[in-house]
């Protein structure tokens, strides 16, 4: 049996967030993630996991303006109250929700600093987040992210996050291995995912071309998962797709993991 989340900010998102955590549990999903759980009352959230029972295991810090393209604070420079407010609301909500996992997104590439500044302005936030997560014993959490999606993004390769968590140095600093950006950005997925394992917090997955649900697309899942399981993963993978159907069709690919 797989450890399967729903992102709550990918699925179900024509539901109020209640309702949202209440079709994660109908369809068998064993806990749910988000990016901007934050975003909705805490005593919300709260409620929902009570009349569910599903643990959250993973949620974004909020990653600036969103709405405006910013990709996150981490790598941005002049940020630093917005920076330190985004770390408290994380481990805040978080800590309150029993989640130990937060992505702390970097953000975009700015073109008027230099790369080896920018990159140490990551490395010292990210260490700033690792202090003050660990207290609350959460992890924190970066991604690689491929440029067709996320033009620009800082963190665009598998090994330079590789670099960065060395860099950062913190026991509490890992890496969400997401299936589908893998693919994009390198291909090689199970190569890759035993190249980085020992680096790897949390998974995510979606079909690769179109970010649809497992199976509807060029990777072999199935074979995946086996793999994964096999290197005796315990974590959980969270399913971080768009649904290529109406989404009752759209969750048979479940099945055989429930
Ligand atoms: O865009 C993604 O893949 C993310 O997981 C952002 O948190």
């Amino acid at each position: 049996m797989l450890k399967l989340a729903a992102n709550l900010d990918w699925l179900f998102t024509d539901l109020p967030i209640a309702a949202r955590f209440a079709a994660a549990q109908a369809v068998g999903f064993r806990g749910v993630e988000g990016l901007f759980l934050w975003q909705h009352p805490l005593k919300h959230l709260q409620a929902a996991q009570r009349e569910t029972s599903l643990p959250v295991v993973l949620m974004n810090a909020p990653a600036g303006n969103w709405a405006q393209g910013e990709r996150g604070l981490a790598a941005q420079p002049d940020r630093d109250n917005e920076f330190h407010h985004s770390l408290n609301v994380a481990r805040d909500y978080a800590t309150a929700l029993g989640c130990r996992r937060v992505h702390v997104m970097a953000g975009l590439r700015c073109d008027d600093l230099a790369l080896h500044a920018q990159r140490d302005l990551l490395t010292n936030r990210l260490r700033i987040a690792c202090d003050v997560m660990a207290d609350a014993e959460i992890d924190v959490l970066i991604e690689p992210l491929n440029s067709q999606d996320m033009p620009g993004y800082f963190i665009d390769s598998f090994p330079l996050a590789e670099s960065i968590i060395h860099e950062v140095a913190r026991k509490n600093i890992g890496l969400q291995f997401d299936i589908y950006h893998c693919q994009k950005i390198h291909g090689n997925v199970a190569k890759n995912i035993e190249r980085y394992f020992t680096l790897i917090k949390h998974f995510q997955i979606a079909s690769v071309p179109y970010r649809h649900e497992p199976g509807a697309g060029e990777l072999n899942e199935t074979w995946l998962f086996d793999f994964i399981r096999k290197m005796n993963y315990q974590d959980w993978i969270g399913c971080e797709y768009q649904p290529s159907t109406s989404e009752p069709d759209s969750l048979n690919w479940m099945t055989p993991y429930l």
